[in-house]
């Protein structure tokens, strides 16, 4: 491609909505040959011959070396990294397409922030059950990630986990722009945790933020959302440190803020009292933490976490809670007070 170095690295990215397009620009901007796999063809076009994606990023031009195609095959040729961002719960049959074009020996790059429902595995073990890869070449990616901020070239950092440090430094080597920053850790189950935990905690603040409640109500669910989503993952093997970081509370305070939040925006639109089928009509993008409430109170159960926000966020979308009884019952169900 023109006006790239020889040697520039080739990087297939699989998933063509908001946030795929924009990580693939992320890495194009950074100097990598990109291209996009899309599942439908007229978005590919659209994406290398007017360098758009009018759907999921609209005014946002794309670089030159980003360019897309809606044949795996294509995308992953000659692929030295490989990163994946489809919804979670379509991340299982979308690695059995893939399977047997993967290049092999190339890290491959979880983008995503869900749980699978039926198995409760995090997205970096669905990848090495489907793959049947080292742990070592996998990767993910989380923190204050909201992409259109990102597509606008706004200075943001990530954080990129790996049980191997080196695939890590690769992917965050990658991954480096002059507006994106991507720091490391070896805590794949913390940060992936602390992508799929903030969500719901984002839900819970959309719904305060729908029935009215002001900035103490949502500060409260916020920080006793951290408490919870912290002991959470620790239970699970994550270091208390990495919930702290960019992807525990850095993400927890950007999709709590933000009304570009798709997990914020149907839990606003559950608190002004749409019920969750009106919620998922009204919705055109992924809220993944709609998919994980289940799965991750059923995680939970199985290590005795105690998680009323989350709870009662279940309680919410199933109809069996009022929205304006969610702050209140924010820390327990007991009257007694118990330690902060
Ligand atoms: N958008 C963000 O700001 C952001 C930031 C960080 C992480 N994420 C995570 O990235 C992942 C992808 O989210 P997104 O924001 O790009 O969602 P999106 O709704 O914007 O796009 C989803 C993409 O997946 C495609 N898709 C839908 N069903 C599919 C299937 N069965 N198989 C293959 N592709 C399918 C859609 O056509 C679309 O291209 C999610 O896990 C999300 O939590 C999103
Ligand atoms: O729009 P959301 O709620 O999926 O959040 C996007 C990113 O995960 C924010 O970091």
């Amino acid at each position: 491609m023109e006006g790239l170095a020889p040697d520039a690295l080739r990087i297939a990215v699989l998933g063509a909505g908001s946030w795929g397009t924009t990580f693939a620009k992320v890495l194009a901007d950074a100097g990598a040959q990109t291209t996009l796999w899309a599942r439908r063809r007229e978005v590919a076009q659209e994406i290398t011959e007017t360098h758009r994606n009018s759907d999921y990023l609209p005014g946002i031009n794309l670089p030159p070396n980003l360019r897309a195609h809606d044949r795996l095959e294509r995308v992953l040729a000659g692929a030295q990294q490989v990163y994946l961002s489809v919804p979670s719960q379509s991340l299982r049959s979308n690695l059995h397409s893939i399977r047997d074009i993967v290049p092999p020996d190339v890290p491959v790059v979880s983008l995503m922030k869900g749980v699978e429902r039926g198995t409760g595995l995090r997205m970096s073990e669905v990848i090495a059950n489907e793959l049947g890869i080292d742990v070592e070449r996998i990767a993910v990616v989380s923190g204050p990630n909201l992409a259109l901020e990102i597509a606008k070239k706004q200075p943001t950092a990530a954080v990129v986990a790996s049980a191997s440090h080196a695939t890590a430094v690769a992917v965050a080597q990658a991954a480096t722009n002059e507006y994106f920053r991507s720091f490391v850790n070896t805590d794949v189950i913390g940060t992936e945790f602390g992508g799929v935990l903030k969500n719901l905690i984002a839900v819970a603040v959309g719904i305060a933020d729908g029935v009215g409640y002001g900035e103490n109500t949502k500060a409260s669910i916020i920080t006793r959302g951290l408490v919870e989503l912290t002991h959470f993952a620790v239970a699970y093997g994550a270091q208390a440190e990495t919930m702290s970081g960019l992807a525990g509370l850095g993400d927890l305070i950007a999709t709590c803020e933000s009304k570009l939040s798709r997990n914020n925006t149907a839990g606003r639109l559950l608190g002004q009292g749409y019920a969750f089928t009106e919620v998922i009509a009204q919705m055109n993008q992924t809220a993944e933490g709609l998919s994980s409430v289940g799965p991750i109170l059923e995680l939970a159960e199985q290590r005795g976490v105690h998680m009323p926000i989350v709870a009662q966020v279940a309680q919410v979308l199933e109809g069996t809670l009022d929205p304006r009884e969610l702050a209140p019952h924010l820390a327990t169900d007991s009257d007694e007070p118990q330690g902060e």
